[in-house]
């Protein structure tokens, strides 16, 4: 998709006719490498190449409107009843942002009033609106120790018209929405029945996943915690698969359409020998498939560990009947269970084989986003919080709040829905992944008429078979004996 600087204009309310508290402290400041000031852009492009290519002058280029306090406000702030809702699954960091939007709103702003929306969207539903917390800076003041979310998320589809009505009856003035996919496209119907009925609300969004599946922004909040845990369930399936005779050890991790989480956890402690994505589809039979590259392994090494994402393999779960096409409450796609059939095949093959594999499967499921944010996620959280409340404080709506190229920005909200970020099979991320796991280095020559015989030139297919195991045998692949051949020492 082609973006120019027209599709980055984020919505204002109206002219900002205010004095910020920020007003004095700004009117010094400057663009520099660590601050961009008030009215500059940053870049969405980032290399020469891909600039050259829009062929017109710096000012046209795409960008983004810069986060950060204004000297001018639209809102006057004594007189802002503020919202805050967190909705979709539990990420790390919910609390701090939390903590971070009452706090920036009531000590630089004076902010008096700000209500808490319980369990998500449901939470502004008719029958339910007046399931509020008062937040308070004594409420928020230790909320970061804990993960999940004081206000309580949920699932589920609400009516958006019934949402504004509750908003108009709590005299809401700026609504922090901190959710996903699902929590932006409903924040951004929000806005849009908002805006319709001719309300003043601005509607600020919070961009929250542990999947990192939103694009324009470098990495979601919470996202580096859950990974961290997620690499120490990767350890111990590790320790369990060497110190087992023929042991395989699988861990399936959360990301349903996309696999940063696999990734970034296998890459932390480099202990993965192959890791599975949905976005490289795998096949497990045949000389190139799974199964072969895992028997390959166990014969060589003596144990093999997996990484796999939940949403990997679908395909392969389709295909035996495991799969259907139910969704959650909020219209996720319900996936079937990779982790199984990956264990139920590697034992079956690696049985047939002759071997005894010792299969050890661990699926942390929830445990990797239920945690406290890590002290990077925390700084993260409050910077974010405190770039909502200047977007707010300033009248943007239907706006997210982002980190795009290490700049905090303003995203319009159709943006951060327009697609998936998923992890490119030709970026920089999977290939790091394929070294990491040996998958990288050039197979060996085969002699005339072999398996890697190809015409000159012709590259192999992409994919499974070529990327992930076999077709493009690595650094490993190269010291491994054939197939079936006898094992060597451990
Ligand atoms: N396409 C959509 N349009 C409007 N609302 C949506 C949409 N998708 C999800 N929602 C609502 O947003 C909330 C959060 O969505 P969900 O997908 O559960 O989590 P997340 O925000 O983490 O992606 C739910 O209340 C859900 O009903
Ligand atoms: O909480 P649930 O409904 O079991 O959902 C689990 C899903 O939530 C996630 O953790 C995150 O999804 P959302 O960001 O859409 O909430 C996925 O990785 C996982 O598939
Ligand atoms: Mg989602």
């Amino acid at each position: 998709m082609t973006l120019h600087l027209d599709d980055l204009r984020v919505r204002h309310l109206g002219e900002c006719r205010y004095d910020s508290p920020f007003s004095e402290m700004l009117a010094a400041k400057r663009t520099s490498p660590h601050y961009v000031a008030e009215g500059d852009r940053v870049l969405l492009d980032d290399t020469v190449s891909m600039l050259a290519e829009h062929d017109v002058r710096p000012e046209q280029l795409p960008s983004f409107e810069a986060a950060g306090p204004r000297r001018k406000i639209y809102f006057d702030p004594a007189q802002v009843t503020a919202g805050v809702v967190t909705c979709g699954g539990l990420c790390p960091g919910l609390n701090d942002v939390i903590r971070g939007l009452v706090q920036e709103l009531t000590v630089h702003y004076g902010v008096r009033r700000i209500l808490g929306f319980r369990n998500g969207f449901r939470g502004m539903t008719a029958a339910r609106r007046d399931d509020t917390i008062d937040l308070t800076p004594d409420r928020v003041r230790d909320i970061h120790n804990a993960g999940g979310t004081i206000l309580g998320s949920s699932r589920g589809a609400q009516d958006a018209d019934e949402m504004v009505d509750s908003l108009v009856l709590r005299g809401i003035d700026v609504l922090f929405v901190i959710g996903g996919d699902g929590g932006m496209n409903a924040a951004t119907n929000l806005a849009a029945a908002i805006r319709r009925r001719g309300h003043e609300i601005a509607v600020i969004g919070v961009p929250k996943t542990i999947d990192n599946d939103l694009p324009y922004t470098d990495q979601s909040f919470g996202f580096q915690s859950a990974f961290a845990q997620a690499a120490n369930f990767i350890s111990s399936v590790a320790v369990e698969a060497a110190a087992s005779p023929d042991g395989i050890g699988i861990v399936k991790l959360m990301g349903r359409h996309s696999g940063f989480i696999a990734c970034y956890a296998s890459l932390a402690r480099n202990a993965a020998d192959v890791v599975l994505i949905p976005e490289v589809p795998f096949v497990l039979d045949g000389p190139d498939g799974l199964l072969a590259r895992v028997e390959q392994h166990v014969r060589a090494k003596g144990h093999v560990v997996i990484v796999v994402a939940e949403g990997a393999g679908q395909d392969l779960l389709r295909e035996r009947g495991l799969l259907g096409d139910a969704t959650d409450a909020s219209g996720n796609a319900k996936l079937g269970d990779i982790g199984v059939l990956l264990r139920e095949a590697i034992t079956a093959h690696l049985t047939d084989v002759g071997l005894a594999p010792t299969v050890r499967y661990i699926d942390p499921s929830y445990a990797i986003r239920s945690v406290t944010a890590n002290a990077y996620d925390s700084v993260y959280c409050l910077r974010l919080a405190y770039a909502a409340v200047h977007a707010a404080m300033a009248g943007r709506t239907e706006t997210a709040v982002v980190r795009w190229r290490r700049r905090f920005v303003h995203v319009p909200m159709p943006l951060i829905i327009s697609h998936r970020n998923e992890v490119d099979p030709d970026g920089d991320l999977w290939m790091s992944v394929l070294e990491a796991t040996g998958h990288l280095v050039p197979p060996p020559a085969q002699p005339a008429g072999g398996r890697g015989d190809r015409e000159p030139g012709r590259r192999r297919p992409r994919g499974p078979v070529a990327d992930l195991v076999g077709g493009t045998a690595g650094r490993r692949d190269a010291e491994l004996p054939e197939a079936g051949s006898a094992r060597t020492a451990r």
